[in-house]
């Protein structure tokens, strides 16, 4: 016996997913009515949580495509209307849960892996390999967060395609919640979405540590991340406010160091290494990047020279943490740059450059060594 077409249609748009909260528009009260005529025309109804939010168009085709594909329907009307505010707020409590219950997203007892990655120096390329880590976890099949820390020198944005010629997209807001924007499969936060109408290109943020520290602790608090499998975080480069603040408020974040293979960047790395574990992170590894460049011949150029690496291993073993491995050397590669300054990871794009195998291969590496349940609240509890 055939489904009533209705059913059969409502099936189809449980496979409608809102694009940014990422689950489907069925269950998140978003389908109205749902009436089709003997001529087998579909008339759907559908909420949406703001008007004009960034996903409406999103959701809107996504629903004709598949009341139209529906086997039976001859026709579609897609009503598109917007939520009341009793609608939205039984919206965000489904979406957030009681907040009361569970005001800190990351806290010590939450699921979500924390890591935050690290560097000494600047332009070591931190925030590409954390970029390139976050979107491969996701195309990993895992629900991964970014929350692009380094205040002052935010360039997750651009490096995720977030940014495009200085129009920044922007987080939606439903009531007092807000929602990342989703790029790659990975839901990303910058102070860089939160600038307005200024061009991000030509806007400098110039705070001191109180305010850098309640822009962390929002971005933790407010920011609707969801269940995540993997929550990364890039953090500015050095010893700053924003590393203290991040180890005052995920004491459980596990560190990576990223360092060049210049022993003047080892140095500066190790330091960023030791301020993360004395707020009581633990540095899981060092990955070494602009290794050696390969040549058309197969010859490598050591362009920054190397050990570099190695070098902050040795520093960061000692009898307390005799295992600090290094996790990787990401080769340099004009290609791999070239597809980050456009915001096409090249993870995805370039599936043969070496920087971007070596990428995903440490991304593989990470999901299977997972930081474990041994010692942990799970919060369950004995009926
Ligand atoms: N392996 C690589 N090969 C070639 N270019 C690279 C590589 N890694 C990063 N880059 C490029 O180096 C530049 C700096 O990288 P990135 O912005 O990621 O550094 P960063 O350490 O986050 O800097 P900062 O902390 O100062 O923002 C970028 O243009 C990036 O594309």
């Amino acid at each position: 016996m055939s489904l009533p077409i209705e059913t059969a249609i409502l099936e189809s748009l449980s496979r409608v997913q809102d694009p940014e909260i990422l689950r489907p528009i069925t269950e998140l009260g978003m389908v109205g009515q749902v009436a089709v005529d003997e001529a087998g025309h579909a008339s759907v109804g559908i909420s949406l949580t703001i008007a004009g939010c960034p996903a409406a168009r999103k959701i809107e085709a996504d629903v004709t495509a598949a009341v139209a594909g529906t086997p039976g329907v001859t026709g579609t009307s897609i009503d598109v209307g917007v939520m009341t505010s009793e609608e939205r707020a039984a919206f965000v409590k489904l979406v957030r849960g009681d907040r009361e219950a569970r005001p800190q997203q990351f806290g010590p007892d939450s699921l979500t892996r924390v890591i935050a990655v690290t560097s000494g120096k600047g332009g070591v390329g931190k925030s590409s390999l954390t970029a390139g880590l976050a979107v491969s976890l996701a195309a990993q099949g895992l629900s991964v967060g970014l929350v692009d820390a380094d205040i002052f020198g935010f360039s997750i944005p651009g490096i995720m395609g977030l940014s495009r010629d200085g129009q920044v997209a922007q987080p939606s807001r439903v009531d007092d919640m807000i929602v990342p924007p989703v790029a790659h499969g990975v839901k990303v936060i910058s102070i860089g979405m939160f600038l307005g109408d200024a061009d991000p290109r030509k806007t400098a943020v110039s705070w001191r540590g109180p305010m850098l520290h309640r822009t962390i602790e929002q971005f933790l608090r407010d920011v609707w991340f969801g269940d995540l499998d993997v929550l990364l975080l890039d953090l500015p480069p050095g010893t700053g406010d924003v590393a203290i603040s991040v180890g005052q408020l995920l004491p459980q974040a596990e560190v990576l160091v990223i360092t060049t293979p210049q022993e003047a960047a080892a140095d500066v790395a190790v330091r960023s290494a030791l301020v993360a574990r004395q707020t009581g992170q633990r540095v899981i590894g060092v990955i070494e990047n602009m290794a050696g460049l390969v040549q058309p011949d197969g010859s490598i150029i050591d362009v920054f020279g190397s050990g570099g690496g190695q070098l902050v291993v040795e520093r960061l073993k000692d009898t307390e943490h005799p295992d600090v491995p290094l996790l990787g050397s990401v080769p340099l590669s004009p290609a791999f740059r070239e597809a980050g300054d456009a915001g096409d990871p090249a993870v995805l794009t370039l599936p043969d450059d070496p920087a971007a195998r070596t990428v995903r291969e440490l991304a593989g590496a990470l999901a299977v060594s997972g930081r474990g349940l041994a010692g942990r609240k799970l919060g369950l509890s004995v009926r």
